[in-house]
């Protein structure tokens, strides 16, 4: 496959895929040279001593109590760190720890199957479900050192079953246990991410409503990373440089690190804490925010000693809900800075024209405006 599209005023790179790369993490992870394809260009190749950032956590649950004080420090944190780079840690945040704890012991019974048994689960072009291994089938280089299960959520009464109806249909009953530990885990992120939401809109001053409204009947990503040793680190990436395309990011990683942000210009790690999730604005909220929450830049770097998870909820609307920033945020002095788009249009785009990236949300906006002429 191979796309060319040109707007107006950007080109968008082609999508080449290089179907012949394998990346069995049971083998590769051995392998003393990192094949070419996963080799990323020199200033995009990561530097495994940068300083680690410290910001202090926004306590979720003091702010959901109507503590005066407790609710004007989250307002204020929360908009300070949105405003400058759009990322921030909730601790407090009412998710039991032992689900989480299970969601990340269940990632070892799945990544821990051969690639045949995990390619039953294999995704197919134009699904949001399904296994990936270094997306080997979607890009030819600059291929991420990963493997991923993504599974789409949804708190639509319809879908109330997906996570769970998935594995049992396509992994077996063996994985029943899995799917349920999973369904639960989606539906703790999603009410986690509408009481972000609520913080958020109220630090906008578009009312604690306002955006959970805009997010019922979401159709969201969770997505399970893992990141197999490598024997060369410093030449290759996790998850490359990008802003997430979707609405906000809720991530739990586990103790061994990887995670960096972009900072001041400079990357930083962000040290794993259990008791925290890592929070992050995407390009859809920065859009529904017209321009004033940032999309955080963000990477994940491997190591060469120990395999390395996530679990990250990717919450994005309704596929055909109008993505267009609230009267409030819109006036002669801060006009419109987006096209108006639904996330089905940005999804699209993501998947089938433009690898997500630093740049997608610009790219989109020229993209739609020009189709739209
Ligand atoms: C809608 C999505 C596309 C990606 C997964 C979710 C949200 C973030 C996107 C992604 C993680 C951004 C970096 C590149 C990417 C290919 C990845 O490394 O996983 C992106 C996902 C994707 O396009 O599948
Ligand atoms: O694994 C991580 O820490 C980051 C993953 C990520 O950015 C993503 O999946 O979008
Ligand atoms: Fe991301």
């Amino acid at each position: 496959m191979s796309i060319d599209i040109c707007t107006s005023n950007m080109a968008i790179p082609k999508i080449e895929k290089h179907e012949h790369v394998v990346f069995d993490a049971s083998i590769i992870q051995h392998q003393t040279n990192v094949p070419s394809e996963f080799i990323w260009p020199e200033h995009e190749k990561p530097c495994l001593e940068s300083p680690e950032l410290v910001i202090p956590p926004i306590d979720l649950g003091s702010f959901l109590s109507g503590d005066p004080s407790a609710v004007s420090k989250a307002f204020q944190l929360i908009n300070e760190a949105c405003r400058k780079h759009g990322f921030f840690l909730i601790v407090n945040h009412g998710v039991d720890s032992i689900l989480t704890a299970k969601a990340h012991e269940y990632m070892d019974k799945f990544f821990g199957l051969s690639l045949a048994e995990k390619q039953r689960a294999q995704r197919k072009l134009g699904e949001h479900s399904g296994y990936t291994s270094s997306f080997t089938g979607r890009f030819s280089s600059k291929l991420p050192w990963k493997e991923t299960l993504s599974l789409r959520c949804s708190d639509d009464d319809q879908l109330s079953n997906i996570v769970q109806e998935y594995f049992f249909n396509v992994m077996g009953e063996e994985f029943e246990d899995c799917g349920k530990v999973y369904q639960e885990y989606c539906e703790a992120m999603n009410t986690l991410a509408l009481k972000i939401m609520e913080l958020l809109g109220f630090s906008l001053g578009a009312g604690r409503e306002y955006f959970k409204e805009f997010f019922k009947g979401n159709d969201s990503i969770m997505r399970l990373n893992n990141y197999p040793p490598c024997q060369q680190p410093h030449l290759t990436l996790g998850t490359g440089p990008h802003c997430d395309p979707t609405s906000l990011t809720i991530l739990h990683q586990d103790e061994v690190g990887g995670l960096q942000v972009l900072v001041d210009e400079k990357w930083h790690f962000i040290r794993p804490d259990p008791q925290a999730f890592v929070v992050n604005i995407g390009d859809t909220f920065m859009a529904l925010s017209n321009g004033i929450f940032r999309s955080c830049l963000h990477r994940a770097v491997v190591n060469n000693k120990t395999v390395r998870k996530s679990i990250a909820f990717f919450l994005s609307p309704n596929m055909d809900k109008v993505v267009k920033p609230p009267n409030n945020l819109i006036d002669s002095n801060n006009p419109r800075l987006y096209p108006d788009f639904t996330w089905s249009e940005l999804l699209e785009f993501t998947q089938t024209h433009y690898r997500a990236d630093m740049n997608t949300l610009d790219v989109f906006s020229s993209w739609v405006l020009q189709k739209n002429t």
